[in-house]
C-alpha cells in the first residue's frame, strides 16, 4: 500500500453492536487501516450494555488498525444516540448504560409530555416529542425505580462522551448528540433548565457542549490507547449525524441508514418541531439540523426471521399478500412501545422465502412512511436515497427499498460513514476546514445507483391496512416479557 498523502486521522462509531475504527489518510480519504470489534446488549425486559466494555471494543479495534493508529494526529468518535451513561465520581459507571432500544421508559415518556405542556410544546422546545428512546425518558426511569443508582451519578453522559472523556479527561458533548437528550432546547442551543429540574437533573452533572469545529481536548496520558500524549481531539457526535456528515450530504438528499436501527433523514437549514412525534429534530454536527425518523427493528429483526425460518437471509421470494410487521423489540416508528411482531395472511401455499420478504417489506414501509417528513419540501422527489449500514451491502434489503420507494438507491461503496465521518471531524481540525466539505472532498458517497422502479403501492397499502386494523393487538402488547 503507498504512502499516506497527508497526516492520518482515526474516525470511530461505536454503535449498539460493535466499535469500528478506521485510520484515513486526511488528504484523500483513504481508508489506511480498520478495526472491529463487538459489544453484548441485554436481552428481555431492558437493553443494556456496560460502557467498559465500549472501551476494551475501542482498545481492540485500535489494535487491530497496527501502526497506522500510532500516528494518527487527530482522533474522533461517534457513537449510538441517547443512552444513558450515569457515572460516579471517579467516572465508573455506576450501573450499565439503558440504550436507545430500551423501551421500559415508555411510561415515563407519555408522562413527562403531558406533565410539561403536551407534545407541542415539547416539539418546540427540544426540537422532538420524547419516545422511549431519549435520555430524559431513561434519567426519570431511573429515578422511579433505583433511586439509589440516581445518588450515586456524579456525571451523565452519552455513549460517545464516555469514551471521549477517558480519552482527554474532559467532560464534552456536541449538539448532534445533546439534541437526542431531551434536555437541550434546540431554539436556545443550550441545556433546558426547566427540563432538567422537572426530572431532578442538575446541570453540572452534564458535560460542556463544545461548538462545531471545536476541539474538545487533547489524549491524555496513560490511557492505554496508542495515541501518543496531545494528540487533538474533536468533539464526535451521535451516529447518525456523524454518517450524515460522513457523505457530505447537502439539504434534500435523504438517507436511509439500515443497522440495528433502521433511520431516515435528511439535513436541513430549518430547525425542525413536529408535535406528531413522527419526526425527531435533531440538529447535525455542523450548525444545520438533521429531521429524522428511527425504527427499532431493522436489520437484527429480519435477520431473526430468516434464523426462525432456517433461511439465509437473502432467501426471499416474492409475492402471497402475507404480512409481517416485525416489531420484535416493541417499536418506535410508529410509535407501538409494547407491540410485539405479527403476521397476517398465512395460507397453506405460503413458503418461507415469502414470510421472509414479508419482514423486510414491513421494516421498510415503517421508514419510508417517515420519508417524506424529514426531506424539506421543495426537495427533488426523484433524488436518489442514499442507503448505509450495514444492511445496505444486502441484495434483498437494497431490492426492497427501491421497490417499495420508487425511487433511485444509492449505495456507497464507502463502508462504514459514521467512522468516516467522525474521521472527517478529525480531519477539519488539522485543515481548518468544514467537516462536510472534507467528506465531499473525500467523494464518500460515491457508488452505484440502482435506477428507480415502479412503487409497489399494492404491498404499501396492505401494510398500512393491517397495521390500522391490529392498531388495538399492536397499542397494548402482549405480557410475555
Ligand atoms: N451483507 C449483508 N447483508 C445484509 N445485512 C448485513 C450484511 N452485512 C451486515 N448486515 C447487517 O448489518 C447489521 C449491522 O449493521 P451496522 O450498521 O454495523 O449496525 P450498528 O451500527 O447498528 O451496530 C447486522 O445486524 C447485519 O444483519
Ligand atoms: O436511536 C437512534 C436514533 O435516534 C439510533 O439510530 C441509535 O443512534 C442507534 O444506532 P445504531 O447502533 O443502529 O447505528
Amino acid at each position: 500500500m503507498s504512502a499516506a498523502e497527508g497526516p492520518l486521522v482515526v474516525g470511530v462509531d461505536t454503535s449498539t453492536q460493535s466499535t469500528k475504527a478506521l485510520v484515513v489518510d486526511a488528504a484523500t480519504g483513504r481508508v489506511v487501516a480498520s478495526g472491529q470489534a463487538p459489544h453484548t446488549v441485554t436481552s428481555g425486559a431492558g437493553r443494556e450494555s456496560d460502557p467498559r466494555q465500549w472501551w476494551d471494543a475501542l482498545t481492540e479495534a485500535l489494535r487491530q488498525c497496527g501502526q497506522a493508529a500510532h500516528e494518527a494526529a487527530a482522533v474522533s468518535i461517534g457513537g449510538q444516540q441517547h443512552g444513558l451513561v450515569a457515572l460516579d465520581a471517579h467516572g465508573e459507571p455506576v450501573r450499565p448504560a439503558l440504550l436507545w432500544n430500551d423501551v421500559r421508559s415508555a411510561p415515563q415518556a407519555h408522562r413527562l409530555t403531558e406533565e410539561l405542556g403536551g407534545a407541542k410544546f415539547w416539539a418546540e422546545r427540544t426540537g422532538s416529542v420524547p419516545a422511549a428512546s431519549f435520555t430524559v425518558t431513561k434519567w426519570a426511569w431511573l429515578a422511579e425505580h433505583e433511586p439509589e443508582a440516581v445518588r450515586a451519578t456524579k456525571a451523565v453522559r452519552l455513549p460517545h462522551d464516555y469514551l471521549t472523556e477517558r480519552l482527554t479527561g474532559q467532560g464534552t458533548t456536541d449538539r448532534g448528540d445533546a439534541s437526542g437528550t431531551g434536555w437541550w432546547a434546540s431554539g436556545t442551543e443550550a441545556y433546558d433548565e426547566e427540563i432538567l429540574a422537572h426530572v431532578g437533573l442538575d446541570p453540572a452533572l452534564l458535560p460542556r457542549v463544545v461548538r462545531p469545529g471545536e476541539v474538545a481536548g487533547t489524549v491524555r496520558e496513560d490511557h492505554g490507547l496508542p495515541f501518543s500524549k496531545g494528540t487533538l481531539v474533536a468533539c464526535g457526535t451521535g451516529d447518525n449525524a456523524a454518517a450524515a456528515l460522513g457523505l457530505g450530504v447537502r439539504p434534500g438528499t435523504p438517507v436511509m441508514s439500515l443497522g440495528t436501527s433502521g433511520t431516515v433523514y435528511a439535513v436541513s437549514r430549518r430547525r425542525p418541531a413536529d408535535p406528531t412525534g413522527i419526526v425527531a429534530g435533531f440538529a447535525d454536527a455542523c450548525g444545520d439540523w438533521l429531521p429524522l425518523a428511527c425504527t427499532l427493528n431493522c436489520t437484527l429483526a429480519v435477520d431473526r426471521v430468516a434464523t426462525l425460518l432456517g433461511l439465509d437471509r437473502e432467501a426471499v421470494e416474492p409475492g402471497a399478500g402475507v404480512t409481517l410487521l416485525p416489531f420484535l423489540d416493541g417499536e418506535r416508528t410508529p410509535n407501538l412501545p409494547s407491540a410485539s411482531g405479527l403476521l397476517h395472511g398465512l395460507r397453506h401455499d405460503t413458503t418461507g422465502g415469502q414470510l421472509l420478504q414479508a419482514a423486510y417489506d414491513g421494516a421498510v414501509h415503517s421508514l419510508l412512511g417517515a420519508l417524506d417528513r424529514v426531506v424539506d419540501e421543495d426537495a427533488d422527489p426523484s433524488a436518489p436515497l442514499l442507503l448505509i449500514g450495514g444492511g445496505a451491502r444486502g441484495t434483498a434489503w437494497q431490492q426492497t427499498v427501491r421497490r417499495l420507494s420508487g425511487r433511485p438507491v444509492q449505495v456507497p461503496e464507502a463502508r462504514e460513514l459514521v467512522a468516516l465521518g467522525a474521521a472527517a471531524q478529525a480531519a477539519g481540525l488539522l485543515t481548518g476546514e468544514d467537516p462536510a466539505a472534507v467528506a465531499r472532498r473525500w467523494d464518500t458517497a460515491a457508488g452505484p445507483v440502482l435506477e428507480a422502479v415502479e412503487r409497489d403501492e399494492e404491498t404499501l397499502a396492505r401494510i398500512t391496512g393491517v397495521l390500522s386494523d391490529a392498531a388495538p393487538l399492536l397499542e397494548h402488547g402482549t405480557d410475555t416479557a
